[in-house]
């Protein structure tokens, strides 16, 4: 194909006008076309992409007077006003009683800086050393026409001044010069054939048959085009989605609860020990604020804590402190969700989940983020066995597309027998995903729970980072506009 084949109509008529000219401004190129100055642009812009004409910008600064300034053109500036009216070493309360205390204020600075007076405990002083500066000369060039720097005579220092006490504005206006270039040349000097094209095959057209007589505008199929991204749900959001809907599937309700929690709902209701590290300031978000505990629980709760309540246990001894479980926390984990859900909801069959933000005071890198989603759910009911907890865990990930599934031993102190659910990543090995386990009688009992409660808590942003093939964790949360628009539309 030709270069000629290649341009459009508008295009060859910018070309032959600058043939003539050379270069033009676009209100130029538009009489010398024919064409609409926007039309003339832009086939400009598509010439300039084939390398036939070149177009430059150049901005052009222009300064106009602010009402300030117009009104110090007028009267003078206020340290010009103030030196004219000081004859002799003068209070500066005289001058504020004079003028306003605010055009003293002004004009002091600039009198000291431009040393046209001094300051003496409280006094203005005249030096007698009076000029007439850069600045009034050029606010004196001012018309009502905006100016640039070479028609007012002044420079860059002066300008910054005026521009910051705020004496004058600045305008900025765009010129743009369309050139031809050598080759744009040699192909006009060729004679170019203005003949109209179609782009669009219409109806009419059809319908008529009038295409039959018309040139069609060729394909170019060596141009690549702009890759388009369409709108799409955030991955991780894809994800989420897709947990959710697994246990809505497999008969689950979902629970909310607050972000805010009392340490008795994270902690103790758990059978967290009071000193365990995990309660730490270093572990987690402490907020000044308290709440009160619940009357019906938190003395079964002491107790089991102290001395293992009523059944046959021995707590964790000592003291347990109301105050420290009345203290706020940022839910370390939505266990505090779940717990809270059976004490309210005690009477089997329950079976909930809650997928949801939790936080922790972790130093940021590739595997770690201080705030972060987690699985949270509870089965209750009669005879509810750990092999239940298993099988239901291994369903999940099943379901999420994880074919080997298994379990090691685990501790946490709400729950007995524990276990840290671990998939199968090629290339990876086995990846711990979070923890499960059948609550502890020390949890269930003080908070009238008859029943067993199989529980787990199961990392999201992990499972989310396994499913996106991701190194870094932070990924899900950056909104990095690269990745998310690379990143698949549909189930990986
Ligand atoms: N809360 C635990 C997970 C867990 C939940 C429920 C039972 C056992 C373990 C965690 O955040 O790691």
């Amino acid at each position: 194909m030709s270069i000629q084949d290649n341009l459009t109509i508008n295009e060859k008529k910018v070309l032959l006008a600058l043939e003539e000219i050379g270069s033009a401004a676009p209100e130029k190129l538009e009489e010398k076309s024919g064409l609409q100055v926007d039309a003339a642009m832009q086939a400009a812009f598509m010439l300039e992409e084939k390398e036939l004409v070149s177009v430059s910008e150049k901005v052009l600064e222009r300064y106009s007077l602010t009402k300030e300034g117009e009104e110090y053109t007028k009267n003078g500036l206020p340290e010009r006003q103030i030196i004219d009216f000081l004859k002799k070493p003068t209070s500066l309360e005289e001058l504020r009683s004079h003028f306003s205390p605010q055009m003293v204020g002004i004009a002091t600075g600039w009198l000291v800086k431009k040393g046209w007076a001094k300051i003496e405990n409280g006094v203005m002083v005249p030096s007698g050393n009076v000029y007439a500066g850069k600045d009034e000369e050029t606010l004196a060039a001012f018309t009502d026409k905006a100016k640039t720097l070479e028609e007012l005579g002044s420079d860059q220092g002066t300008i910054k001044d005026l521009l910051k006490r705020k004496l004058i504005i600045k305008h900025e206006e765009k010129f743009r010069t369309v050139s031809i270039t050598d080759a744009g040349n040699a192909l006009a000097v060729q004679g170019l054939v203005l003949e109209e094209e179609i782009a669009q095959l219409t109806p009419d057209l059809l319908k008529s048959g009038a295409w039959k007589e018309k040139k069609f505008r060729p394909y170019r199929l060596d141009i690549t085009p702009k890759p388009l991204y369409g709108a799409k749900i955030h991955p991780y959001r894809r994800l989420i989605e897709q947990m959710r809907q697994i246990f809505l599937e497999m008969g689950f309700a979902e629970i909310k609860g607050g972000i805010i929690q009392s340490s008795f709902w994270n902690f103790d209701a758990l059978f967290q020990p009071q000193d365990h590290p995990a309660r730490d300031m270093q572990d987690t978000f402490h907020l000044d604020s308290t709440c009160e505990l619940p009357t019906e629980y938190f003395e079964n709760v002491a107790a089991m804590h102290e001395h293992g309540g009523e059944i046959d246990s021995c707590g964790w001894g000592g003291i347990w402190d109301k105050e420290l479980s009345r203290r706020n926390v940022l839910r370390t984990h939505t266990t505090s969700v779940t717990v809270k859900y059976l004490a309210d909801h005690p009477i089997s069959p329950v079976k909930a989940f809650c997928i949801d933000r939790a936080y922790r005071r972790e130093t940021i890198d590739p595997t770690h983020t201080p705030e972060f989603e987690q699985l949270e759910g509870v089965v209750m009911d009669k005879d509810m066995s750990f092999a239940d907890l298993l099988g239901l865990l291994a369903e999940f990930y099943h379901r999420m597309g994880f074919e080997e599934v298994r379990f090691r031993p685990g501790y946490f102190p709400y729950t007995e027998p524990s276990v840290e659910p671990e998939v199968y990543v090629d290339g990876l090995g086995w990846v711990e995903l979070g923890g499960a386990g059948v609550f502890r009688r020390e949890v269930s009992e003080p908070l009238g729970i008859k029943d067993p409660v199989l529980a787990w808590g199961l990392g999201v942003s992990r499972l989310a980072m396994l499913k996106l093939g991701l190194k870094d964790l932070r990924l899900l949360y950056q909104s990095d506009i690269d990745w998310l628009r690379k990143s698949e539309v549909c189930r990986t």
